[in-house]
């Protein structure tokens, strides 16, 4: 039994929803076990009632839920930084080449411990990952996520159409790949499948229905894919499926939009969409750094929750700037900033909340993962900046626990994370500097 001192913060309820949703404990622990939480309360009562368990001091810094990232694609962890273009151009010229390349599983092994490393690295402790289009390349991803002990959603991305002929596959063999994927992965530690068409513009109707297909026969199987990314994206896809009744319609038809569907962007959603995303309670994965980068637009983030759409964050590396979540909470708040009357104001508690608890519900792992109430795993990032940066100076100037939970995701960045646990299990450690103690 170990007891994890230092400042709690977690979000165990919907901040959109009810007031006060923002906890934290000051001076507060974690009472774990064999990797879950048993209690989380002040440091000296739970001291005084086990006083025999071991402590681990993390005084000085802030301990929060692990970040869920829920769209991040592996593939992409190289071609990071592909500025100056639109999306279906970025694709062409920065990313689907270095996607090619993932067919040599030598290389794709080499990517995927760069892509797992950079997640730990930045507090993600759980994501659901986009994956390559090589089954080859899914079975090496799985194998070194499965090493590094973060919990993983992931999947074969699957296209017969308008990307490059090395990426396509067929309706049959996305399915007999699909199906051979979710026997030996789904539910194999703590990984999970992830039924991944990459987006209608390169799915036929055909290739669909096998992802329907899959989705049927495995129902514990999740969903994702991309949808109202851009402008253009977004005409195309009407021109391929003039009988849709929208973009949303061309998964819908299929059996695709679940409660454990978990669609990317949705910048330029119809009111029909919101209404039938709302009353399948699937997911709209945010990607505010992304949107800004390839200039997508906007989202409406209050037409979603108005609509009543559950809304999470990712980072969406590599259309993305990177792995922080922190990152992504910023950029999403200064989005809506941007909007004006039409934005939603969000606030640290919000924050956090997509960054984690938003994630785990959009994954429908909320009671395994996301705050630290009794029960959850032991899933955390501990954030402590270096002694002398601006980030330690405002945390020891702040004026209680929203504001410094501002400074986290205003100055925060992967310098700042010095421990990750999952499920008890410590995937990152920080090296240490010389003027630091070990934690
Ligand atoms: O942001 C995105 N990244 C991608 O890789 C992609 N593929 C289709 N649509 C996409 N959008
Ligand atoms: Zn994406």
């Amino acid at each position: 039994m170990k007891l994890y001192r230092a400042t709690l913060m977690h979000t165990p309820e919907n901040p959109f929803a009810v007031p006060d949703a923002l906890h934290t404990l000051d001076d507060g622990a974690l009472l774990v076990d064999e990797g879950r939480i048993l209690a989380a309360a002040p440091y000296p009562d739970l001291r005084a009632a086990h006083p025999r368990a071991e402590v681990v001091d993390l005084r000085g810094g802030v301990l929060l839920p692990g970040f869920v990232d829920t769209h991040v694609h592996y593939p992409q962890v190289r071609v990071l930084g592909g500025l100056g273009m639109g999306l279906l151009e970025w694709l062409d010229r920065n990313t689907l080449p270095e996607e090619a390349r993932l067919a040599d599983a030598t290389y794709a092994g080499a990517v995927a411990r760069e892509f797992l490393s950079a997640l730990a690295a930045n507090g993600t402790t759980t994501a659901l990952v986009f994956g390559s289009h090589y089954a080859s390349a899914m079975d090496v991803f799985f194998e070194e996520a499965a090493r590094t002990g973060l919990r993983v959603v992931a999947g074969q991305v699957v296209s017969d159409r308008l990307l490059r002929p090395e990426l396509h596959t067929t309706p049959e063999r996305a399915y007999a790949e699909g199906r051979a994927l979710i026997e030996r992965w789904h539910g194999t530690g703590r990984a999970l499948y992830a039924v991944t068409p990459r987006f209608a513009l390169s799915a036929s109707e055909g290739i669909l229905d096998a992802c329907g297909a899959l989705m049927g026969e495995f129902p514990g199987v999740r969903f994702t894919s991309h949808i109202n990314e851009s402008p253009r994206e977004i005409e195309v896809v009407r021109g391929l499926f003039p009988g849709a009744r929208d973009y949303l319609d061309t998964y819908e038809r299929a059996g695709l939009v679940t409660r454990h569907s978990v669609l990317a962007h949705n910048v330029h959603p119809t009111g029909r969409e919101l209404d039938v995303m709302a009353a399948y309670r699937c997911t709209a994965a945010h990607c505010p750094c992304s949107n800004s980068s390839l200039g997508s637009g906007l989202f409406p983030l209050r037409r979603h929750l108005q609509a009543g759409v559950h809304v999470s964050l990712g980072t969406d590396v590599g259309g993305g700037t990177g792995f922080s979540m922190l990152k992504e909470g910023l950029q999403a708040y200064f989005m809506q900033q941007l909007l004006g009357e039409a934005g939603q104001p969000l606030a640290p508690a919000h924050l956090l909340y997509l960054a984690t608890r938003a994630g785990a519900e959009a994954l429908d792992l909320q009671d395994r993962t996301g705050d630290f109430g009794a029960g959850k795993a032991f899933d955390a990032v501990y954030l402590r900046p270096p002694e002398g940066s601006t980030l330690a100076t405002v945390l020891r100037h702040a004026e209680g626990p929203e504001r410094a939970l501002a400074a986290l995701f205003t100055l925060g960045t992967g310098a700042d994370v010095a421990g990750v646990w999952v499920e008890g299990d410590r995937v990152y450690q920080r090296p240490a500097t010389p003027s630091e103690v070990r934690v």
